[in-house]
């Protein structure tokens, strides 16, 4: 089974437009969320807080009752937040502090060492780690020296690809993750995925074990309403 982590980054987007107090209730959302069938929550907070503040997530870790994931760059401020709320699961994302977005995954490789001390302290604090990464071998090869639990396939490239030709778009993919099994790692996927190219995703990788999605699926809700479309996005992945 593959579950779904719907990420409400831009939920907090909305709200931060009118003050940290305003409409909509990050936490009465993620609240329903879950109880609209979803199985996890994913934030990811950046150094500016533009979205998630640091706050929202101490809030969040009290109300998730699924599984709470933090993604970002193991930066000391972002370190000091997990530590001391020990979510779920945490996956680590090497963005600058000033991207717009996620845009590649780690390079084991030249951080292994860093990584490997990363992974060991959060695990001492009880979170299961997700690295992000492309779907380079040898990079996958590193990732899992590294003592990781997880990795999340970036799948930008797989969700820009995909209207052009599925196939050649899946099939770098269908190698990392079925690569990331034989190495004993679970593995993660998001980035762009949406109603579309998710079901083709989940159909042909069967090591899929989280989806985190939410730049889709909050634009979706808007016309489709949040209940459906969490319902919608869990139908792909039967
Ligand atoms: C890690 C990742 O893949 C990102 O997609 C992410 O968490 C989205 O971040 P933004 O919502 O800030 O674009
Ligand atoms: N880890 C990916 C994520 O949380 C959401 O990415 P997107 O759906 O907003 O592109």
């Amino acid at each position: 089974m593959t579950k779904l982590s719907v990420n409400i980054n831009k939920i907090a987007t909305l709200r931060n437009a009118r003050g940290p107090h305003a409409r909509p209730d990050l936490l009465q959302v993620a609240r329903d969320i879950e109880r609209f069938g979803a199985e996890g929550i994913t934030v990811h907070p950046r150094p500016d807080e533009r979205h998630i503040r640091y706050q929202d997530v101490r809030d969040l870790h009290a109300v998730v009752t699924t599984e709470l994931n933090v993604e970002g760059n193991p930066t000391p401020d972002f370190l000091a937040l997990v530590r001391e709320v020990r979510p779920a699961q945490v996956t680590l994302v090497p963005d600058a502090p000033e991207a717009l977005t996620s845009s590649a995954g780690w390079d084991t490789i030249l951080h292994q060492a860093y990584l490997r001390d990363v992974v060991a302290e959060l695990h001492a604090h009880g979170s299961r780690v997700s690295i992000f990464l492309g779907i380079d071998l040898a990079l996958m090869d590193a990732a899992a020296t590294t003592g990781t639990d997880r990795i999340e396939l970036y799948t930008e490239a797989y969700a820009r690809q995909y209207t052009a030709g599925r196939e050649a778009a899946v099939g770098p993919y269908r190698a990392a993750a079925a690569h990331a099994g034989r190495l004993g790692l679970g593995v993660n996927a998001g980035h762009d995925l949406d109603l579309d190219n998710l079901a083709f995703l989940h159909q042909q990788l069967p090591e899929l074990a989280e989806v985190s999605i939410g730049h889709a699926l909050v634009a979706d809700a808007l016309y489709l309403g949040l209940e459906n479309t969490v319902q919608l996005y869990k139908r792909q992945l039967r």
